[in-house]
């Protein structure tokens, strides 16, 4: 579990579409699902009992399929929808008393937006578009030009500046989209299916861009996707919705080896192991100083371990962490770690 504090916290949350949803609440938390609901009373539940700790500086990932609640769920952070029941605590506000005038305050310092669509302003230069934040909120054309170039070059587009929005690929129109969320200067990043538009390659470019910045910057991020292999690439905390509920949420790795319930099971099915699992994630947290065993960082992939391997099934390393010992890894126990642990009979439980 993070020590990190909460930067958002979701609570109880409830949201129930219909004319009558306020009375739907109690069918809701008596226990009634989304087929029920509106087989009953016509009612969509768009969202039962969410409870999430969006932690400062982490990467959250709301990942599920169409119709999961995924939007419906990032709407709420910024109140474009409001809660049938429930709470949300921005930065330690509870967004629901707030008046408009605060509440679009709060949208204006505390978070921005990266959007699927890049929703940039066709007649505007690549600079401009980056630079909406600062002139919104008032500063001059030079600081917020100054401010403006300095993203857009640290998001690859240095000498893009004078473009127009239609003179460029979908992967650079998302880089300014990206360049603007961070000129705004606000802690939180809401990332709704920011990359599902994007080849796949500018896809994995722009994943790897997002965690090189987050090294630096520390952002809290709410990622919204649709694709796993996305969410285990960028998650620091997953949470998985299927029909409006939370099936299990958790650190990516832990899903992995301890999946909750078949659904989870089944969606984690097709996922490349070897690739995604950590060494940290599979050892033992055994030290021994003087095993001689080779070393190997715990944060690598168990594909790298494979490889150090050299296909010897009876060897060990010593896992490291900053320099320091932290566990051993039996290659034994890679192997057994490649295929999925049924639900009920887990192995790993040291993550
Ligand atoms: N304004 C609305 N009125 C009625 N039902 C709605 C409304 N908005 C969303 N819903 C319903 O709430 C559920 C969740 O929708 P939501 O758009 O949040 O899902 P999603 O996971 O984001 O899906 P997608 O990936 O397709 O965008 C769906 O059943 C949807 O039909």
């Amino acid at each position: 579990m993070s020590m990190t504090e909460s930067f958002v916290s979701i609570r109880n949350l409830y949201k129930i579409f219909g004319n009558n949803a306020p009375a739907m609440v109690s069918y809701a938390k008596a226990g009634m699902h989304k087929k029920d609901m509106l087989q009953a009373y016509g009612h969509v539940l768009g969202l039962r009992d969410i409870n999430v700790e969006i932690k400062k500086g982490e990467i959250t990932v709301i990942m599920g399929l169409s119709g999961s609640g995924k939007s419906t769920l990032i709407r709420h952070l910024n109140r474009l929808v409001d809660p049938t029941a429930g709470e949300i605590i921005v930065n330690g506000t509870d967004i629901m008393k707030l008046d408009r005038a605060r509440l679009q305050q709060l949208r204006r310092t505390q978070m921005s937006m990266v959007f699927q669509k890049f929703a940039l302003l066709p007649h505007e230069t690549v600079l401009r578009n980056a630079g909406m934040p600062c002139s919104v909120r008032g500063d001059g054309r030079a600081k917020t030009d100054q401010t403006a170039r300095k993203w857009l070059s640290r998001v690859g587009l240095a000498g893009s500046e004078a473009l127009y929005p239609h003179q460029l690929s979908g992967g650079m129109q998302q880089r300014v989209g990206l360049a603007r969320a961070l000129t705004s200067n606000s802690e939180l990043m809401l990332m709704d299916e920011a990359y599902s538009a994007l080849d796949p390659l500018i896809r994995s470019s722009m994943q790897e861009l997002l965690l090189e910045l987050q090294k630096d910057l520390q952002k809290t991020v709410v990622f919204i996707t649709h694709d796993l292999d996305e969410a285990l690439k960028l998650a620091d905390h997953l949470v998985i919705l299927k029909d409006g509920e939370i099936v299990q949420q958790g650190e990516p790795q832990y899903i992995l080896l301890n999946p909750a319930d078949p659904y989870i099971e089944d969606f984690v099915s097709d996922i490349n192991r070897a690739r995604v699992l950590r060494v940290r994630s599979v050892m033992e947290k055994t030290i021994a100083e003087d095993d001689g065993y080779e070393v190997l960082d715990g944060d690598e992939t168990l594909e790298r371990a494979i490889l150090r391997s050299h296909g010897a099934a009876d060897k060990s390393f010593a896992v490291h962490s900053d320099g320091t010992r932290v566990g051993t890894l039996k290659m034994t126990d890679v192997l057994k770690a490649l295929v999925p642990t049924a639900a009920t009979g887990r192995n790993h439980t040291n993550v």
